[in-house]
């Protein structure tokens, strides 16, 4: 839990709200109608929980963590000394601080805040302040001091001055830049000593519960050496009790001021949301009591709220409502600021003014005191003048007695008004004096206990208390750390244990998917085997249908007419239904189905002259022949029509060699016989095919003339082939 130390801007460093919670003893009454306790507090802890008195189950226990939680035998001295005192000394550092009391109507806020009157063990916070404050100015060497103390109210929406009641009505807010919000005519007692201070404050008018009552402290000091201000402010505040309208008896007045007290308590616990939530708008100016708070929350001070609760079940709902205000209020952040030498301290006008005085006085007691002096010596320049003209005296005798009565006369009036102006110079002066002495007297001078061996054990016990109250701090939050480990450690045992039982499951799964596993190897392995059996039969199956393929295109390439090879590849469809082939019409371009002209039925045949004849003659079998069209089969469109047909081409050498057969050694004898004749043709061409072969230079002119030519790549494949054979392949026989 690091609440403290917090650094957001450079050189400020920003702390939390330190939030006590306070549950008093069940009060007589309580005690008396019966209530059930529903809080306990745990203050080693800094816990609090609550039950639900209308659920009693341990998970109806709210639990709520704090700073500090103080419990029914709690004292006002340990309370104070844990947590106020560290903050009274910031203060006397130069801090502005606030501590105040939150909390439902009877909880104790005044009791914390002000205690019993006239009880020096249950003295409150306030007087408690007060007293640490005076011993430090007492014991602190070498050091002015301003002290002063306001007190107001706010009552309904209206500020209300409790040290000077006739000021009432005209007390206004105001805010400046570097001083914060302030209320520029409230009245303020400069304080001299703690009497002064504890007098002023009991003396003062008794603020109503049903208001928010604030005491304020300024402390001026100044160090005489460097000469440096420094300027501590503490607000000490009792908040009116949040009440429940319905628990406030009903009268019209009643509830009208309840509700204004609620709409500023509301306010307040808004701009604590606010933020806690770290909103950007913090509604400040809905009241005039969140406004005095602004610099005590989320602002330039160091601050304490004090929760008060009570502890019986017939408050249930109001604690809990404290308890989480008090919970929001502890992620607020303050970024307190020392305020050293500020513009608007009036320890430095003061100390200014009886500078300024004390130099007048001076000024003024060393010209009364030159003043009778320079008399005496006047009036003896005066006697030894006189000596001197002793003798121009006597002739002139009558005039010199008259001069001489003159002067005497002149001597006495100089003489009585150096006096008068020696007693209206002395007046002022003591006026001067008077008025120095009424400043000095405001300023509070430092070090007026001697440091005798009390002082220095209090101041002691003092340190000692601090560092107490600094230890027990740091053990509640060791404690609430250690707590949150365990939370920690026992989250991660539950996620253990429920990681055990997932592994469990999942092992019993993954043996189930081992088991699967096998089995699904040991038939993917059956499978296997049955596949390549298969694939060999497949294979077998498939070398004989080769062979077959094989020695059918042979069949096709060397029996089937071209054009009925060409018509198989191009109607030939295999019909998978059916799994067998079919011949399909021909499609032409268009996408039609090519068809072969009919006859049109209108039209007549052109009857044969036979046919005409066995008309003529009278015979019956003329039917066959009738002039009717008779085909009304639909045939298939012939791949060529007979204008298509070319003559076969014979080569031009096959040309050259049949024309040189046919030409040389003489006429064949064509009336013999077929086989003698072929035999001839036969032997002439062996002849000249050998000579071609052995002698292709003597190759005849044709043959030669087209070999000049730069022969192609296709040409010289063609010769090559034809090199390798003789004779002409016979059409059905060349291979495709
Ligand atoms: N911690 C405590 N120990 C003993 N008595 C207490 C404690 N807290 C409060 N009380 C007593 O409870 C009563 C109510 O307290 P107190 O008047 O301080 O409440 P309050 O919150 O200021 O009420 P209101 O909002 O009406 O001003 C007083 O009699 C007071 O003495």
């Amino acid at each position: 839990m690091e609440r403290h130390g917090r650094h957001k801007s450079a050189g400020v460093k920003n702390e939390c709200v330190q939030v006590v919670v306070r549950c008093r003893p069940l009060s007589n009454k309580e005690e008396a109608g019966n209530y059930q306790k529903v809080v306990e507090v745990f203050p080693a802890r800094g816990v609090v929980e609550i039950q639900n008195p209308q659920e009693v189950t341990k998970e109806n226990r709210k639990m709520f963590t704090y700073d500090a939680v103080y419990g029914p035998n709690a004292t006002q001295q340990n309370l104070y000394d844990e947590t106020v005192r560290p903050l009274v000394s910031s203060v006397l550092e130069g801090f502005n601080c606030c501590v105040f009391a939150y909390g439902q109507t009877g909880t104790g806020k005044t009791y914390t805040m002000e205690g019993v009157r006239g009880d020096p063990e249950d003295k409150g916070i306030i007087p408690r302040a007060f007293e640490q404050i005076w011993a430090h100015i007492n014991r602190a060497q070498n050091m002015n001091f301003l002290v002063a103390a306001s007190y107001l109210e706010i009552y309904m929406e209206e500020l209300r001055d409790l040290l000077k009641p006739s000021n009432r009505g005209g007390l206004e807010l105001r805010e400046r830049e570097n001083v914060g919000v302030y209320v520029p005519n409230l009245h303020s007692v400069l304080c001299k000593n703690v009497e002064d201070m504890v007098m002023g404050y009991t003396n003062m008018n008794e603020h109503s519960s049903r208001s928010h009552a604030i005491f304020l402290i300024k402390i001026e000091m100044c160090e005489l050496d460097s000469n440096t201000v420094k300027v501590g402010k503490l607000n000490l505040i009792d908040l009116a009790g949040s009440e429940r309208q319905s628990k406030t008896g009903a009268t019209a007045e009643r509830l009208k001021e309840a509700s204004k007290i609620n709409r500023a308590l509301s306010s307040l616990g808004n701009v604590i949301s606010a933020l806690a939530e770290n909103s950007p708008h913090i509604p400040y100016r809905d009241s005039k009591l969140t406004r005095l708070l602004q610099d005590s929350l989320g602002g330039n001070s160091k601050t304490i709220m004090i929760a008060n609760i009570g502890p019986s079940e017939y408050n249930y709902n109001e604690t809990l409502t404290t308890l989480r205000y008090a919970s929001r209020a502890k992620t607020i952040q303050n970024k307190p600021v020392k305020n050293e030498d500020p513009q608007d301290a009036k320890l430095k006008e003061y100390q200014a003014e009886i500078e300024r005085l004390r130099q007048l006085i001076e000024e003024r007691q060393k010209r009364e005191r030159s003043l009778p002096r320079r008399r005496k010596q006047k009036k003896r320049v005066h006697e030894y003048e006189k000596e001197e003209e002793s003798a121009e005296e006597e002739e002139e005798e009558y005039v010199s007695g008259e001069e001489n009565s003159k002067d005497n006369d002149l001597l006495q009036m100089a003489d009585k008004e150096s006096k008068e102006k020696i007693l209206r110079e002395r007046e002022v002066t003591n006026q001067l004096a008077s008025k120095l002495q009424e400043l000095e007297g405001q300023l509070v001078r430092g070090g007026r206990n001697i440091l005798d061996t009390y002082t220095e054990r209090q101041m002691e016990l003092e340190r000692k208390l601090s560092e107490i109250a600094e230890r027990k701090k740091r053990e509640v939050e060791m404690q609430q750390q250690l707590e949150l480990q365990e939370e920690t450690t026992l989250e991660i045992r539950e996620t253990v244990t429920s990681l055990q039982q997932e592994v469990d499951v999942k092992t019993r799964k993954l043996k189930k998917c081992y088991a699967k596993w096998v089995a699904l190897k040991q038939e993917l392995v059956d499978t296997r085997e049955e596949h390549n059996r298969d694939r060999r039969e497949l294979e077998m199956t498939q070398n004989e249908l080769i062979k077959e393929l094989k020695r059918l295109l042979l069949i096709i390439d060397n029996f089937v007419p071209a054009e009925v090879k060409s018509r198989l590849t191009t109607q030939a469809r295999y019909d998978e239904e059916q799994e067998e082939w079919n011949l399909c019409p021909l499609i032409a371009m268009d996408g039609q189905q090519m068809r072969r002209p009919v006859a049109q039925p209108a039209r007549r045949r052109p009857v044969s002259e036979y046919a005409l004849q066995q008309i003529r003659h009278g015979g019956q079998e003329t039917l066959r022949y009738r002039g009717e069209n008779i085909l009304s089969h639909e045939l298939d469109m012939p791949l060529r029509t007979t204008f298509e047909y070319r003559n076969p081409k014979v080569s031009a050498s096959l040309q050259a060699v049949l024309a040189e057969a046919m030409q040389t050694e003489g006429d064949l004898d064509i009336s013999t016989d077929h086989s003698n004749y072929t035999s001839q043709v036969k032997s002439r061409l062996d002849k000249i095919i050998n000579r071609n072969v052995n002698n292709p230079d003597a190759a005849p002119a044709a043959s030669r003339a087209r070999s000049s030519r730069p022969e192609t790549a296709a040409a010289r494949s063609a010769s090559a082939k034809r090199s390798t054979s003789a004779y002409p392949k016979a059409r059905g026989l060349i291979p495709k």
